[in-house]
């Protein structure tokens, strides 16, 4: 996600200092024109303002507050921006921290997948500093369709897992049809498209019912990522004591698939888990 969306930075004209643990997925950064720095201290020091995508809340902390991470080269006049996916409580984590150093804070998740990211089309859901946002506004509007600004930090993660929880289950029951309509001796294909035409059509499933009936999930979103993101949106209906067992069902599909070696599949590959002899 991290590629696709500093790409259309440097090709709109911004200047833009890239990092990555692995850097030869800088390579092609650099060849359109962007700087390197060898750390995230480099990066953070060298610019106004820095966008973090890691993985998950454990990669966002190191590479935000580890050794020569991103909050040793902030300082005041400076802004850091985590559009990674990631818990509430890590996000205050990191917005402490990077605070502590007189700097400003803006958590800023996106929904949106490879291709939206591709083409400029994500949706990002922020909160933090409101003078940061109105900053980077001009840049997310490179890299987005729509903004959301969502008041105090924790809430644009909240928002992010939430939306993430429904299209997790979503993707389960779905799979469920799938396989059910198949079972009965329906085509799956004519399913795809019965449901495309009613209330309850979204893109997602024209999007990825075709290759799902093929068995192929080439990845957009890799399953690892949805299987963490149910389990933080969990977690945060655990805080507040809100029953989800529809999701927490989900979950558990999502674990299986990823038991069967399909963590770096798409999301999609959820319908393995629900076969009797999985493929991976
Ligand atoms: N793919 C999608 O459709 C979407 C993903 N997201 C979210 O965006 C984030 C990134 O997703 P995506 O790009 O798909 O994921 P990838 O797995 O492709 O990329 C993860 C990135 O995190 C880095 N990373 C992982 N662990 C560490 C670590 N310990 N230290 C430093 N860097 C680390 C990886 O570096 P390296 O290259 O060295 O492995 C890589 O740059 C996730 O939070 C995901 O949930 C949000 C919306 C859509
Ligand atoms: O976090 C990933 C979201 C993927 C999507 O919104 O299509």
């Amino acid at each position: 996600m991290g590629s696709p969306m500093a790409l259309n930075l440097i090709k709109t004209g911004c200047d833009v200092t890239v990092w990555n643990r692995t850097k030869s997925k800088c390579d092609p950064l650099i060849s359109m024109g962007a700087k390197y720095k060898p750390s995230p201290e480099e990066v953070t020091a060298a610019c106004d303002v820095t966008f973090a995508m890691l993985a998950d809340p454990e990669s966002a902390m190191e590479v935000a507050c580890g050794k020569h991470g991103a909050v040793s080269g902030m300082g005041p006049g400076k802004g850091y921006v985590d559009v990674s996916t990631v818990d509430g409580g890590t996000s205050k984590l990191i917005s402490g921290h990077i605070k502590a150093s007189g700097a400003s804070f803006l958590e800023a998740p996106v929904s949106g997948s490879k291709k939206p990211a591709e083409d400029g089309q994500l949706i990002f859901l922020t909160a933090g500093d409101k003078s940061l946002y109105e900053t980077v506004t001009p840049f997310l509007d490179i890299m987005g369709k729509s903004r959301f600004y969502l008041g105090e930090v924790g809430n644009g993660a909240a928002m992010k897992l939430i939306v993430n929880m429904i299209m997790g289950s979503m993707m389960a029951t779905f799979s469920e049809g799938l396989l059910l309509s198949e079972k009965v001796g329906l085509d799956p294909n004519v399913l795809v498209e019965v449901v495309s035409k009613g209330a309850i059509s979204a893109p997602m499933y024209a999007l990825k019912g075709p290759s799902m009936v093929k068995s192929l999930y080439p990845t957009a979103f890799p399953l690892k990522h949805q299987q963490k993101d149910m389990r933080l949106a969990l977690g945060l209906a655990e805080s507040v004591s809100q029953p989800t067992p529809i999701s927490a069902a989900a979950n558990e599909l999502y674990k299986v698939a990823k038991s069967h070696g399909l963590s770096d599949s798409d999301f999609s590959a959820v319908i393995e888990a629900l076969k009797g002899k999985v493929q991976s």
